[in-house]
């Protein structure tokens, strides 16, 4: 029977249904109505929103249901493996936590519960450029759990290095460049509600707390916030980045390095070619590119072209373990969960980040022990069909 640590057995878990009157939701969409309950239009809709007129959340959703799992039977699944080994470290799940930014927005202790539940879980949580706590206060929280630092690509190339330097030095083991917003997309629920939240300061906590971005602003931004705010506005993403700068990641950091926002399989060939250690296929959760392909239709493509020379990991959509079945049988070596968890930090903070975590994984390993399969390493694409 799977045992994750200090973790119940899900096991048991799953067959004795909790009776605590206070327990916290199980189903994804209550998760998510509670969180509507909790918060006000304008953070809510900033974390639940897409792109335009949300045709690529959508496609998302829809591509996990249209693969459809076959299950085999007579296979003794008593047994079974849920690790995954990513550059040389061994996890005990596939699950990280997505890079999210400005989580101070839907609870008081932002990052900080999202990283001690992660901590706690042993599951990698990927600190985001855009976290209102600096990533040293996130990294001293943790202790030595495994994280990872995302790069929003800054562009004065002094403050993505100086990023680097702090990733490396706080105890961070891995690289994740996000391509895809070079700068943000045209998010309709924003515009309409008037809500963005790092003009009011939030997500902005990396940089406050920059010497190089410091260096570049007329006054401290103690002195000035506004000028601050509005200097990481026009500096915090950089449209002018192309295939050649990839060099100058590798010269300034030796942790691996992950490109995440990677759907064409032209730009995964090119991601091997220029010698990155992962990528991760992404759209976003359809905040970026609306009308862009559903992330787990990019994937298997992706996997065909990069044939196992480099991991590819995925997000976008995970919403129920057997999205993660799927994900993983399709190819991909783990997967990141974004809004699931936002809504569990949102209505229980710590507890409920843990929790949307526990059921996930909980969900992931059941099914696909019902699947007929004992081992994450084992779940191949046969597993699956595609039906409409
Ligand atoms: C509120 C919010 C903030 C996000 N901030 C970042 C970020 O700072 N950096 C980044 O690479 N991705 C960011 N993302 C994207 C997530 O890392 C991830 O790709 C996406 O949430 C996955 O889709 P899902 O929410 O459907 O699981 C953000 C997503 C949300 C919902
Ligand atoms: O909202 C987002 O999706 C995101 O990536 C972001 C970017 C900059 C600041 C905060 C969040």
């Amino acid at each position: 029977m799977a045992n994750y640590g200090n973790q119940v057995q899900f096991n048991v878990y799953q067959t004795m249904p909790n009776p605590d009157p206070n327990r916290l939701p199980v189903v994804y969409e209550e998760w998510e109505e509670m969180a509507r309950e909790v918060l006000e239009d304008g953070p809510y809709y900033y974390v639940a929103g897409g792109a335009g007129g949300e045709d690529t959340m959508k496609a998302n959703l829809k591509a996990f249901s249209r693969w459809k799992i076959v299950p085999r039977m007579l296979r003794d699944v008593e047994e079974r493996d849920i690790s995954v080994e990513l550059f040389g470290r061994t996890y005990q799940s596939p699950l990280m936590l997505a890079p999210i930014g400005v989580q101070s927005i839907i609870h008081p202790d932002g990052e900080i519960a999202s990283a001690r539940a992660c901590a706690e879980m042993n599951v990698p949580y990927i600190t985001s450029s855009a976290s209102t706590k600096p990533m040293e206060k996130i990294a001293e929280e943790m202790g030595d759990a495994p994280r990872w630092f995302q790069l929003y690509w800054n562009r004065d190339p002094e403050v993505t290095k100086s990023f680097l330097q702090r990733a490396e030095a706080s105890g961070y083991s891995a690289i994740v460049a996000t391509l895809d917003t070079p700068m943000m997309a045209w998010r309709e629920n924003d515009l309409k509600n008037v809500y963005l939240p790092f003009l009011v300061g939030e997500g902005v906590g990396n940089y406050l707390t920059d010497p190089a971005f410091c260096a570049k602003l007329d006054k401290s931004p103690h002195e000035d916030p506004t000028s601050a705010i509005m200097h990481w506005t026009q500096t915090f993403g950089n449209p002018t980045l192309t295939w050649k700068d990839i060099a100058f990641l590798k010269e300034n950091t030796s942790l691996p390095i992950l490109l995440k926002g990677i759907l064409h399989p032209e730009d995964a060939k090119l991601a091997v070619e220029h010698g990155v250690d992962g990528i991760i296929v992404s759209n976003h959760g359809g905040r970026q590119v609306d009308g862009a392909i559903g992330a787990l239709d990019a994937l298997p493509l992706i996997c065909d072209e990069v044939k196992n020379e480099i991991p590819v990991l995925m997000d976008s959509g995970i919403r129920r373990g057997s999205d993660i079945v799927k994900a993983l049988a399709l190819g991909a070596k783990a997967v990141l969960i974004g809004r699931p968890c936002m809504y569990g930090l949102a209505v229980a903070g710590e507890r409920g980040v843990r929790e949307v975590l526990q059921n996930l994984t909980a969900d992931m390993d059941l099914t696909m022990a019902l699947a007929g399969e004992r081992s994450i390493q084992d779940l191949k694409r046969s597993i699956l069909i595609e039906k409409d």
